[in-house]
C-alpha cells in the first residue's frame, strides 16, 4: 500500500474536497444509510470524506467498517476527526482501533508534545496511515488558545503557539495539518514555511464564513465542508461547484 499522503494525492485528480460527514441524525438506522447514500451521491465530487463524533460515538465497528469499505470502493480515502491528545499508550491503542475499523488518517492536536507526537506519525506511517495536526483551527475563539505567546523549548525564542506546532508537524513528518479558511493570511504563511513537506487541509469554508478560493490561493490543497454542502437544496450542485474550484487552483 502507499503512503496516505499519496493516495490522497491521486484520489485528489478528481477532486480537493473532503466531506465532513456531520450527520446529526439519533436514528442508527438512518445515520449509516444516510452517509452510504451521501457516499454514493457525492463520492465523484469528492477525495476524501471525514468521520466526526457525530457517527464515531453512536456507531459500532461493525457499520464504521462498512461505511469505510464503502469509501474505499468509490475511491475515497477517510480521516477520523477525533483530535487526539493524549497519553502515548492511549494514543496508540486508539490509532490500532482506528486502523482496525478501515481509516486511513486521524487528526491529531499536536499539544500532546513533539516526543507522543513523533510516536504518533511513526506508528501511523508503519502502518501506511496519515497523520494531520491542528495548526490553526478555523472557529472565532481558535485566535485566544492557538494565538498565545509561548517559549519555543528549542530555541528559546517566543513565538505564538500556532508557530510551534506547525514547526513539530513539519520536523515531525506529519502528513498534514489543519489551518481554518477563516485565517487566510495564516494560511499563506504556513505554506510558505512548509516548502512542500505537508499538506493544508482548510475547514471552516461558508458556513463558518471562510472563502473557499481564499483558502486554496494562500496554499491550501485540501477543502474540509460539510454544511455547506450537506444543508445545501442540491447537495450534489454545491459538492460539484467546489470539486471546480478545487480543480482550478
Ligand atoms: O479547525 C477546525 C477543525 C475541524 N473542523 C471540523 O470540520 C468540519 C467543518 O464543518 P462545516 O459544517 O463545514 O463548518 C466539522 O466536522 C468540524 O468539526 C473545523 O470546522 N475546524
Amino acid at each position: 500500500m502507499s503512503s496516505f499522503r499519496k493516495r490522497i494525492k491521486d484520489s485528489s485528480s478528481k477532486s480537493s474536497v473532503i466531506l465532513a460527514n456531520d450527520l446529526d441524525s439519533v436514528n442508527l438506522e438512518l445515520l449509516e444509510k444516510h452517509t452510504l447514500k451521501n457516499i454514493k451521491m457525492l463520492g465523484n465530487y469528492l477525495c476524501a470524506i471525514k468521520f466526526n463524533f457525530h457517527l464515531l460515538l453512536p456507531l459500532g465497528e461493525k457499520s464504521i467498517k462498512k461505511i469505510n469499505k464503502a469509501a474505499h470502493d468509490s475511491g475515497l480515502q477517510t480521516i477520523a476527526d477525533i483530535k487526539l491528545n493524549d497519553i502515548g499508550n492511549t494514543n496508540m491503542v486508539t490509532l490500532q482501533r482506528l486502523w482496525h475499523s478501515g481509516f486511513d488518517a486521524v487528526i491529531a492536536n499536536p499539544i500532546m508534545g513533539p516526543e507522543n507526537l513523533s510516536q504518533l506519525v511513526k506508528n501511523a506511517h508503519d502502518d501506511d496511515r496519515g497523520v494531520i495536526t491542528l495548526v490553526h483551527m478555523s472557529h472565532p475563539g481558535a485566535k485566544l488558545g492557538y494565538g498565545l505567546r509561548v517559549q519555543d523549548p528549542t530555541s528559546g525564542k517566543m513565538s505564538n503557539i500556532h508557530d510551534l506546532f506547525l514547526k513539530w508537524s513539519y520536523s515531525l513528518h506529519v502528513d498534514g495539518i489543519v489551518v481554518g479558511a477563516t485565517v487566510p493570511k495564516l494560511i499563506e504563511l504556513s505554506h510558505k514555511k512548509v516548502k512542500g513537506r505537508l499538506d493544508i487541509y482548510s475547514p471552516g469554508v461558508g458556513t463558518q464564513g471562510g472563502d473557499p478560493k481564499d483558502a486554496l490561493d494562500a496554499g491550501s490543497k485540501y477543502l474540509i465542508v460539510g454544511r455547506t454542502i450537506l444543508n445545501s437544496k442540491n447537495p450534489q450542485l454545491e459538492a460539484k461547484k467546489l470539486q471546480e474550484l478545487t480543480l482550478r487552483s
